[in-house]
Formats: structure tokens, C-alpha cells, sequence
């Protein structure tokens, strides 16, 4: 669907939640503490800041977030995990503000991250900007895939190709699915006015990925370290606007 300007507004405003949420965890991310006492904090953030979650309750889920640690890829489950010095970990918030949906995650850092941890995350973060630098009416899925791709190739680390990102605006998910690999000029046209997220999830070793006893955390097969960012854009006349970039303008909250 093509959205006009007050829906621009609409997305601009849930989007600015989720990252204030993502600002605002940051300096909780500390060894010694939990990821459910996390997503305590981000379930009351949302409702404190107006909004709703949006995935309470969705697929029977029933946190306002995800946080997926050190080799988890995707959808880890908040819980009693204690985060140790070194942990990794990507933090998922998708906010619902008068209807739009606003959908973003980052990287974290419970103290001193290793070498190849910080490579990783900055490899990661890169990509996705490097994939919103493909964004434009008239280009294609597949560019925004193979800029992703290409970059994080040339970096000697691989694309999780099991998970994508999704349209989004008045619901959570919606066509097409956007994928974080391609070639250029192949796929579905973009045009001004559509909604999506891009989502890369990058790992340190082989792209495989398996989900455990829980039908539900996504972990890298070769036990890896991986990392994702996620950014809801909108598609403008001269290319990208991110809807979910931090106000306060932070970088890598928790990390130095
Ligand atoms: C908890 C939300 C959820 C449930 C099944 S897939 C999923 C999910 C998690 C993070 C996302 O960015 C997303 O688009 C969907
Ligand atoms: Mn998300
Ligand atoms: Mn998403």
C-alpha cells in the first residue's frame, strides 16, 4: 500500500518511541543484571511513553520485547538469563502509536565487548545503513539485498538468510518480504510511499541457523557469535526516511 504524508508523520512518531526505548535501556545493559528485568523496564517505557506493544500477544508472545544473546540470532525470549561481562546482545521493540507500528532493534554491549564482538556489531550496523543507501523509487528489493550482501561478504562474515525483514505501517507485518541478500536490479520496484523494516542479521561464522526446544530462539548451528540492527524506513521521492533513527542521537547505547 502507498502512504501519503500524514501517514509519514504517523510512522515518524511511533518510530521515535521505539529508539527513545532503545536510548533509554541502554545504560541498564550491565553485567549482573537479567534480560527479563530488561524487558520490564521496556514494558513499562512503553506504556509510560503512550504507546502499546505490539508483540504482547502476538503468536501467543507474551514480552514487549526480544533479546537475543551472544549466538542467539533472533526472537530470544526475555528471561532469568544473567548477562555475564562480554555478552552481546540485540534488543527488538516494535511500538504501536494511533495505529503505526514502529519496529526497531540494536546492539548492546553488558561491558567489555572482545575484538571480533565489536567488529561484528560494527559490520552489522554498517550493512543496514549501506542497505537504506540503496533505497529509492525505481530501484529494487534485490539491490537493497546485495548491498547488504556484498558488504558483509567483503567483511568475511555471512548473511542469516532464514529470517527477513517485512512491510509495516498500520500492521506489524506485511508484504513484501525484504531479504537481506539479492542481486542487483532483481525483485519487486520500490516506490515512494511504501513502508518496510530492513533487518540484517549478520554472523561471525556459516549462515545456518536452527530454533530450539522452545519452537521459538533462533541460534547460529555453528554457535557463533551473530548480530542484527533493524530500522523501519519509508520510501521518498529522493530516497530513504528512517523513521525509528535515535532522537538522542546515541550510536551504540552501552557501548563505550
Ligand atoms: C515477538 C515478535 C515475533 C514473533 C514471531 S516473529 C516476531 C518478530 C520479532 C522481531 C521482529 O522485528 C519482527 O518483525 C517479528
Ligand atoms: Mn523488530
Ligand atoms: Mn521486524
Amino acid at each position: 500500500r502507498i502512504h501519503d504524508q500524514q501517514d509519514f508523520a504517523g510512522m515518524h512518531a511511533a518510530g521515535r518511541i521505539a529508539a527513545q526505548i532503545l536510548d533509554e535501556v541502554g545504560p541498564l545493559v550491565q553485567p549482573g543484571t537479567t534480560t527479563a528485568a530488561l524487558d520490564d523496564f521496556i514494558r513499562n517505557r512503553v506504556t509510560e511513553l503512550g504507546t502499546v506493544s505490539a508483540t504482547i500477544g502476538y503468536r501467543g508472545y507474551q514480552h514487549a520485547s526480544c533479546i537475543s544473546v551472544n549466538h542467539v540470532v533472533c526472537h530470544g525470549i526475555p528471561g532469568d538469563k544473567i548477562l555475564a561481562d562480554g555478552d552481546i546482545l540485540n534488543i527488538d521493540v516494535t511500538v504501536i502509536l494511533d495505529g503505526w507500528y514502529g519496529d526497531s532493534s540494536r546492539m548492546y554491549v553488558a561491558g567489555k565487548p572482545s575484538v571480533k564482538a565489536k567488529r561484528l556489531i560494527q559490520v552489522t550496523h554498517d550493512s543496514l545503513m549501506k542497505g537504506i543507501e540503496a533505497v529509492r523509487p525505481g530501484a529494487t528489493f534485490g539491490d537493497i539485498g546485495w548491498a547488504i550482501q556484498s558488504y558483509v561478504e567483503s567483511n568475511r562474515m555471512s548473511v542469516v538468510r532464514d529470517f527477513c525483514g517485512h512491510g509495516l505501517g498500520r500492521t506489524f507485518h506485511a508484504p513484501p518480504n525484504v531479504l537481506h541478500f539479492g542481486r542487483p536490479g532483481k525483485g519487486p520496484v520500490l516506490e515512494e510511499g511504501m513502508f518496510f523494516t530492513i533487518e540484517p542479521m549478520v554472523n561471525l561464522g556459516r549462515p545456518e541457523t536452527k530454533i530450539l526446544a522452545d519452537d521459538w530462539t533462533a541460534v547460529t548451528r555453528d554457535k557463533l557469535l551473530s548480530a542484527q540492527f533493524e530500522h523501519s524506513i519509508g520510501v521518498t521521492a529522493s530516497g530513504a526516511e528512517i523513521f525509528t533513527l535515535s532522537p538522542a542521537n546515541l550510536f551504540f547505547p552501552g557501548f563505550d
